[in-house]
């Protein structure tokens, strides 16, 4: 899948450095009218849901919204809300309303990562959502990351959809390390969100940070992949984690219900948080969410015809049709009331807390480092900035340096964590690891290799001084054969002559 590959607006007044490289952008920035089959919600049980739901509904049920700019307009409400002279009614009971207002005038930023095993119709289910093509499918896309921008109105209101698709998740051979290209897309937006804010002109900031993760489930009669698990689990730290069942028509109602219990079996034992950003204070508002999971997904942008002859949306079979907004076929209507109606604001707003938390995790973690980099030298700095962490800073206690902080912030600048990031990337690690083990073998098979070498050349070399000493004795022995020979020899001549010449015999004993 599928990208033109076309950059995002650069409008941000600082151009940050991508960590990571293979992410593409796809903007397609449209706009939809939305229509109202969308926005006809269901009705929220209890009264904690139903004030919640509204207000997720503002931001994108017109019509709501303009019922309620109607009212703020009129003068005769306001008036009416300070009506009490004795002072007990100020107006404040329309904080909330004010509040809706606000935001369906600012509009809404929403960022949906869809992750899952290659081919289980994430692609498909994105432009199910809307009626329209959000992500083209025509495009061979070979990045691992790609961001699609689309802008949705409902009348006057807008939705500033992203949408993060992750092609080819777990085609690779080797799938160990394949679930940190997301976790680092994620973590890489909040980091680039930090150091924006730093900025002094903060108006064009790019918002990029993921707000909810539809994690995409192969439907089996099997459980769960363990990449899936792996994935899942170092997902759910840092993004709101919905699991969907992908193509639920593929499994009978009863494989489904199992397969389900199977599911929520697996996410207990293996301690995945589902939407674990919610916390306590909104649990009862989201318990549809926590009841519902995983939701089964049937997904198809075409229209076909059901029994009573409309036109839906669903797929044909030889057996029938499935129409994916039906909730008697899958939970494909419930999820996106639950993304789009009922839910948007929380997944929104618990993700912003889960980013303070990042961000002062961030700031500390700087500040360590630039205690660490006097020792270590690991950061290039002046001889004045290192005077200045030398002497101004206490490390001890940071709250007191109070806004001498900025400084070290200053010197840890997005560079030195971004490195610090890829440091601690596992897979560095692991890599790093894994490097020095293959090095250490390498190092300790040449080094025996060398030890039997060396061991050999010592019995080669006894094994020689052992022939050349025998070669010695061998010589000796040829000598002395030579003169027994020669003293033969000579006898044998005197006997012979009967002159003995007793001065050569003498010689030749002594020789002997
Ligand atoms: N039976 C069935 N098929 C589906 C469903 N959703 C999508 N498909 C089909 O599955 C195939 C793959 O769909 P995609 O949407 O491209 O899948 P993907 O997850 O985006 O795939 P990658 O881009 O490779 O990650 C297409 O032929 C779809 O028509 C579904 O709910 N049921």
């Amino acid at each position: 899948m599928k990208s033109k590959g076309s950059q995002l607006p650069t409008d941000c007044p600082v151009e940050f450095p991508k960590m990571i490289s293979g992410f593409s952008e796809e903007v397609k920035v449209r706009k939809q009218v939305s229509q109202s089959q969308h926005l006809d919600y269901l009705q929220p049980t209890s009264p904690e849901l139903k004030h919640r739901r509204q207000r997720s509904s503002s931001f994108v049920n017109g019509k709501c919204r303009n019922r309620d700019i109607s009212s703020l307009n009129d003068n005769k409400n306001a008036e009416e809300t300070i009506s009490n002279s004795n002072g007990q009614d100020i107006g404040i009971r329309n904080l909330p309303r004010q509040r809706e207002l606000l935001n369906a005038k600012n509009g809404i930023h929403f960022t949906l990562m869809v992750a899952g095993q290659s081919g289980l119709g994430k692609t498909t289910f994105v432009n199910s959502l809307f009626s329209m093509p959000l992500i083209s499918s025509d495009i061979e896309e070979t990045k691992p990351i790609v961001r699609y921008k689309s802008v949705i109105e409902g009348d006057g209101t807008h939705l500033r959809f992203n949408v993060i698709d992750t092609p080819g998740f777990g085609n690779s051979m080797d799938n160990a390390f394949t679930w940190r290209t997301m976790v680092n897309y994620i973590d890489e937006e909040v980091r680039s969100y930090i150091f924006q804010e730093e900025q002094p002109d903060r108006t064009k900031m790019i918002d990029n940070r993921v707000h909810c993760c539809l994690y995409f489930l192969k439907p089996s009669k099997k459980g769960i992949d363990t990449l899936d698990i792996i994935t899942m689990k170092k997902l759910a730290t840092r993004v709101n984690l919905i699991p969907v069942i992908a193509k639920a028509d593929l499994l009978t109602k009863d494989e489904l219900k199992t397969f389900k219990m199977e599911i929520r079996e697996i996410i207990r034992v293996q301690d995945i948080s589902v939407c674990n950003f919610f916390g306590n204070t909104v649990l009862n508002a989201t318990q549809d969410i926590f009841q519902k999971y995983p939701f089964s997904i049937i997904s198809s942008s075409e229209y076909v015809l059901n029994e009573k002859g409309e036109n839906v949306k669903g797929r044909q079979y030889k057996w029938g049709t499935v129409e994916i907004e039906n909730e008697r076929y899958c939970d494909f209507k419930i999820l996106q009331k639950t993304l789009f109606d009922w839910h948007l604001v929380d997944l929104v707003e618990s993700t912003q807390e889960y980013y303070e938390k990042c961000r002062s995790e961030m700031l500390r973690t700087r500040l360590l480092k630039a205690r660490d980099c006097l020792t270590t030298n690991c950061v290039e700095m002046t001889e004045e900035q290192r005077k200045f962490l030398q002497e101004e800073m206490n490390f001890e206690d940071i709250e007191e340096n109070k806004l001498k902080n900025y400084k070290c912030y200053e010197i840890i600048n997005k560079a030195v964590m971004d490195k610090v990031a890829t440091e601690w990337d596992p897979e560095f690690i692991t890599r790093q690891l894994d490097a020095k083990k293959r090095f250490n073998e390498l190092s300790n098979r040449e080094i025996s290799k060398f030890r039997d070498w060396k061991k050999s050349l010592f019995m080669e070399q006894e094994n020689f001084n052992q022939e050349i000493e025998d070669l010695n004795h061998q010589l000796e022995n040829l000598q002395l054969e030579c003169q027994d020979l020669e003293y033969k020899l000579l006898i044998g001549k005197s006997s012979n002559n009967n002159s003995t010449d007793s001065a050569t015999l003498v010689n030749v004993r002594i020789k002997r």
